[in-house]
């Protein structure tokens, strides 16, 4: 039993306190929590370096701290340059009938891509402007899409794993993405972006590696928020794409804030809770958006679409009862191809089309020029000096130029981890050349992509809320005395509701928000209930024991058990050790001599040492009641 206590006391030091009926119930539990939490904390920090992305999910950790490449300017930021990567597709109908060559060759080792010169004939050398010559690129990545024999023929999987992984790496990291698909009409891009049902592109790939990766974090401490938006540009004007075409066509407003950037006013922004809600509302755009058939391509995207996931990610910590939050928006763009009117063939409305896409591809090249420019690089990293502020003003990037580069403005030369795929046809040694040059430029773009994360504490966020409150009560006054004057500032007021609807919309996201924290919470706490019942139950055992083996340990010190002389014990001669004086009357004990008797100075050391660990526990039980105050006394 003495054993036993001394081992006991080096496990549990509550168990002994229990059984000198020092704690209540409640108490014990609530030393119990102490105890976990503070065990846990020990051993978080001994396992888990502090990194500055605490709240991150594992997915959004895949990449630690220490993996990451060089961090530019601000805290939290990231510099790099433009992703660009190109891909050649197979041969279609139309170039299988004329027996087109193929004029592309990429070399897998290098990432090359090599443009031959077609063969010409007499007249055709005698008719040409200009010499064709063997061209040279090098880019981050060449998918050769081409020849399905081919060892290196990339697929849709191929082209997704190689950097639409990565950036949905960036995404759960908290940085803003965007990855656009340009070249000539009927190079690929749609089938890079969209694919088909068979052979599905990058966003469907990547919506549904983002809800595969939000399942496999449930971890209860995080909440995912998912919304999707999908909109066209066709013909400089901007069309929801989720919402059902009308007649006239709905066009919707462009506008730009300090906090937002530029954005499109009332675009339908719709939650989405699994990758099946994304695909019916990916069949709705695609149905929604301008195609037709022209000379290069059976179904010519006539827009450029944009389809754009904001991820939010909200952890929340029970212990500061903060929440972090990070946001992260991927735009996935198809652009509409490059064509040439006389290639095309196109007429009336087909010519009118490619002329507008046209100029506001002419205008991206513009502004991508611009942005690769190495003296605007130089200028930007010397933000300060005089002399770059005068010649910064007069190299300004033409993004308002065109809808498209206005919308992507972030994209291309703010904060945004960007890739560019470049599509070509294998048979166009013009169309090829220019496209190459483009994304040849467009490599040269230098940007800065910040982690978009706000640490928020519970009483901020009330705060936040009660101040939309009261900002969409004044939006409420204002729109009310701005009807009863008689609409006679009809445009003011339509502004103004629409502000206020977008208050709204904003509020009820954030009490949403607000309600998923709180039942993270409660599931949080109701996980360390259940992880604690099975120790309680436990330490009650425990307890119960001790407390049998230490009223027997007492009972034993106060009545020790005397054993009575053995009858006839001298007539055989053996000598049993006790004599009649041993015995002592009040129940005393009476110890016998060094052989064949109990060993007094023995039990004696015992009973000191039993008394010794007795004194050193109550020790314990006071240290520990200081070190773990209870609530009351605490607040006492
Ligand atoms: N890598 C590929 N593998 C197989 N087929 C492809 C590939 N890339 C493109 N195609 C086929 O080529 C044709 C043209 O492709 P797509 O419509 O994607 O071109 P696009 O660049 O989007 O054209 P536009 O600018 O006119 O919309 C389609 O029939 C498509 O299925």
């Amino acid at each position: 039993m003495y054993a036993y206590l001394r081992l006991r006391s080096q496990i549990s030091l509550e168990d002994l306190c229990d059984a000198f009926d020092e704690y209540t119930n409640s108490e014990r539990f609530y030393l119990n929590e102490m105890a976990h939490r503070a065990l846990k904390t020990a051993h978080s920090n001994a396992s888990a370096p502090v990194v500055m992305r605490a709240g991150a999910s594992e997915a959004g950790l895949r990449r630690r701290e220490e993996e990451r490449p060089s961090v530019v300017g601000v805290e939290g930021a990231e510099g790099g340059n433009v992703k660009v990567v190109v891909r050649v597709r197979k041969f279609i109908k139309r170039e299988l009938e004329k027996r087109s060559p193929c004029l592309v060759e990429m070399v897998p080792e290098t990432q090359q891509t090599i443009l031959h010169p077609p063969e010409l004939t007499a007249e055709e050398v005698k008719n040409m402007r200009k010499q064709y010559e063997t061209r040279d690129f090098t880019f981050d990545k060449s998918f050769w899409s081409h020849n399905e024999a081919d060892a290196h023929y990339a697929e849709q999987q191929h082209v997704y794993e190689s950097f639409g992984e990565e950036f949905l790496d960036h995404n759960f990291d908290g940085y803003h993405t965007c990855i656009f698909a340009y070249g000539q009409t009927g190079s690929g891009k749609s089938y890079t972006m969209m694919g088909t049902q068979d052979q599905p592109g990058l966003i469907p790939r990547t919506c549904q590696g983002l809800f595969e990766r939000i399942e496999a974090e449930q971890n209860g401490s995080i909440t995912y928020n998912v919304h999707v938006s999908y909109f066209e540009i066709y013909n400089e004007h901007v069309k929801d794409l989720l919402t059902p075409r009308t007649t006239p066509p709905t066009y919707l407003k462009i506008r730009e804030s300090p906090s937002e950037g530029v954005y499109v006013q009332n675009l339908t922004d719709e939650q989405v809770k699994s990758y099946e809600d994304i695909e019916r509302l990916m069949k709705t755009g695609d149905l929604n958006r301008t195609t037709a058939s022209t000379k290069m391509n059976d179904t010519s995207s006539r827009s450029h679409a944009v389809f754009t996931l904001t991820l939010k990610q909200i952890q929340h910590d029970i212990a500061t009862d903060s929440t972090i939050e990070r946001l992260a928006r991927m735009r996935l763009v198809d652009l509409a191809g490059s064509e040439r009117a006389n290639r095309t063939e196109a007429t009336g409305q087909r010519l009118r089309e490619g002329g507008n896409i046209n100029q506001s591809l002419t205008t991206l090249g513009r502004v991508i020029a611009a942005l690769a420019d190495p003296k605007r690089q130089q200028a930007q990293s010397r933000p300060n000096s005089r002399q770059n502020q005068s010649k910064r003003r007069a190299e300004v990037v033409p993004y308002r130029d065109s809808v498209l580069t206005y919308l992507l403005k972030s994209s291309l030369g703010g904060n945004s981890k960007t890739a560019m795929v470049a599509c070509i046809s294998p048979t166009d040694y013009e169309e090829t050349l220019s496209t190459l040059r483009y994304a040849d430029q467009a490599k040269r773009i230098r940007l800065t992509a910040v982690v978009n994360q706000d640490a928020v504490s519970a009483a901020e966020r009330d705060a936040k809320i009660m101040e939309m409150q009261e900002t969409i009560k004044c939006l409420q006054l204002s729109v009310n005395a701005a009807a009863t004057r008689k609409r006679d500032e009809a445009d003011r007021a339509r502004d103004e509701m629409e502000d206020y609807q977008r208050q709204v919309g904003k509020m009820q996201r954030a009490m949403e928000e607000s309600r998923a924290v709180s039942d993270v919470k409660i599931r949080a706490l109701q996980m360390e209930v259940e992880e604690l019942r099975p120790q309680n139950e436990a330490l009650k055992l425990e307890i119960e024991a001790l407390r049998r083996h230490l009223s027997l340990a007492v009972g034993e010190l106060k009545n020790p058990i005397v054993l009575p002389k053995e009858v006839g014990g001298e007539e055989d001669g053996s000598d049993s050790g006790f004599d009649d004086d041993d015995f002592s009357d009040a129940g005393g004990l009476k110890f016998y001599g060094e052989e064949g008797s109990f060993e007094h100075e023995q039990w004696q050391r015992d009973v000191d040492e039993v008394l010794k660990d007795l004194a050193l526990f109550k020790k314990k039980v006071a240290d520990d009641r200081e070190r773990f105050p209870r609530p009351w006394e605490a607040v006492q």
